[in-house]
């Protein structure tokens, strides 16, 4: 394939957002060079650090930098100062829902994989998990996140509320992946308890009419949250409404053996945006353990949204690589941790070379300029 030219802002964000965004981009580098893309970077604000420096956790410039962009890729957001403070007016959380709605980016595609030599590192049994293969989406952009809210003294309140059309677009994407997949779609909802579920059930029965090769399964949310562990090997595409797939998700991690090799694609009409599963993770910052692999793998479903498909595999490859290596952070290998920078200098030399590095050598330098 020729050059490709795409802009990529870049949002670190809070935490350890910086620090795996920076491996990240230092993946995207090696690839620009082995394939020779034009990728330009553009580093913006968003969450806490945004607040800090203007007041607004969304400021109107990134907003503007990320609707000029071809992608986003985001590190995370969310620091302790607003996490104890529940009187906060302002949130970082408010910069990041702020954007997926701004962006429109109403599809949240969270994959969860269990990787053979990681199996012994969940607490779940290596026999139940190992197989698993299963793909989240997650609808981003309404329900309870986004219904009307309000307080005060006595009273809270927060409207979850779905319209057909937007049941609609994500479910066709659902049934379009599992389609391609291995044909079952699973409904997470509260049919049971909540009008909204019962909408979600009536428009997926609709729609499921025009993929005949599609088998679907409804489950209640309480009993998929057990499902889930209990037998991760019957889900292909589960399918939910937005506070149930944040929930699931990071449950769903515990299959992988860790929340920080989770990536995902939050998908729009017009842009996409990356960015791992988990959050800032601030009792990590600075110190050089946080996993870069969820926002490594983000990049890779970055490239596979540019439609480079065999940069992506080249990214998944050097993952898995890292993986079968023990080339991995101290909360997948206690014995010899390598350091947030080391695991992301690793898959993205082997990305470039393709070959092996010598990893007990101290600060490879592998000449690639990185722009946080
Ligand atoms: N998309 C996002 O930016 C996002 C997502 C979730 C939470 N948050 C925010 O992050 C802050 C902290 O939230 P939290 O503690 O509930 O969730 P978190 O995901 O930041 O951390 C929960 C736990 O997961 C593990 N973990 C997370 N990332 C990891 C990584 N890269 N490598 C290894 N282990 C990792 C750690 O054990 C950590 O204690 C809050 O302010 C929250 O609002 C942001
Ligand atoms: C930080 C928060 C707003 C966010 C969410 O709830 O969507 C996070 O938990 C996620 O999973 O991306
Ligand atoms: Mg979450």
């Amino acid at each position: 394939m020729g050059v490709l030219a795409k802009k990529i802002v870049v949002l670190p964000g809070d935490g350890i957002g910086p620090e795996v965004c920076q491996e990240a981009v230092k993946v995207l580098q090696a690839v620009a060079e082995k394939y020779n893309h034009s990728f330009t970077f553009r580093s913006a604000l968003l969450g806490a650090c945004a607040i800090e420096s203007t007041g607004q956790p969304l400021p109107e410039d990134t907003l503007a930098a990320c609707e000029w962009a071809d992608a986003v890729l985001l590190g995370a957001i969310g620091d302790p100062k607003y996490d104890q403070d529940p009187a906060a007016k302002v949130r970082p959380e408010q910069g990041l829902l702020g954007l997926r709605k701004a962006l429109g980016l109403y599809a949240n595609i969270r994959p969860v994989t269990a990787y053979d030599t990681l199996l012994e590192h969940s607490p779940l049994k290596p026999e139940r998990i190992s197989g698993a293969d299963i793909l989240i989406y997650r609808e981003l952009t309404g329900g309870s996140y986004f219904g009307e809210k309000g307080r005060d003294s006595s009273l809270a309140y927060d409207t979850c509320t779905y319209t057909r059309e937007e049941i609609t677009r994500i479910a066709h994407l659902a049934f379009k992946a599992a389609e391609s997949r291995h044909g079952l779609l699973t409904l997470v909802d509260k049919a049971n308890v909540m009008e909204t579920s019962r909408l979600w059930r009536e428009v997926v029965q609709q729609i499921a009419i025009e993929y005949p090769k599609v088998e679907v399964d409804y489950l209640y949310v309480d009993n998929a949250a057990m499902q889930l562990i209990l037998n991760p090997r019957q889900f292909d595409v589960i399918l939910t409404e937005n506070m149930f797939g944040d929930i699931l998700s990071d449950e769903a991690s515990v299959i992988g053996g860790s929340i920080g090799l989770l990536p995902s694609a939050s998908v729009g009409a017009h842009t996409a945006l990356f960015e791992p599963v988990h959050g800032s993770y601030p009792q990590a910052k600075g110190k050089g353990i946080a996993n870069p692999i969820a926002a490594i793998l983000s990049a890779a479903m970055l490239l596979e949204y540019f439609e480079l498909k065999e940069e992506a595999k080249a990214v998944r490859d050097a993952v898995q690589k890292a993986i079968s290596s023990n080339i991995l952070t101290q909360e997948l290998n206690q014995t010899s941790p390598y350091t947030t920078e080391q695991v992301g200098t690793f898959i993205a030399y082997t990305v470039l070379e393709g070959s092996e590095v010598e990893l007990h050598r101290k600060n490879i330098e592998i000449g690639l300029s990185t722009i946080i």
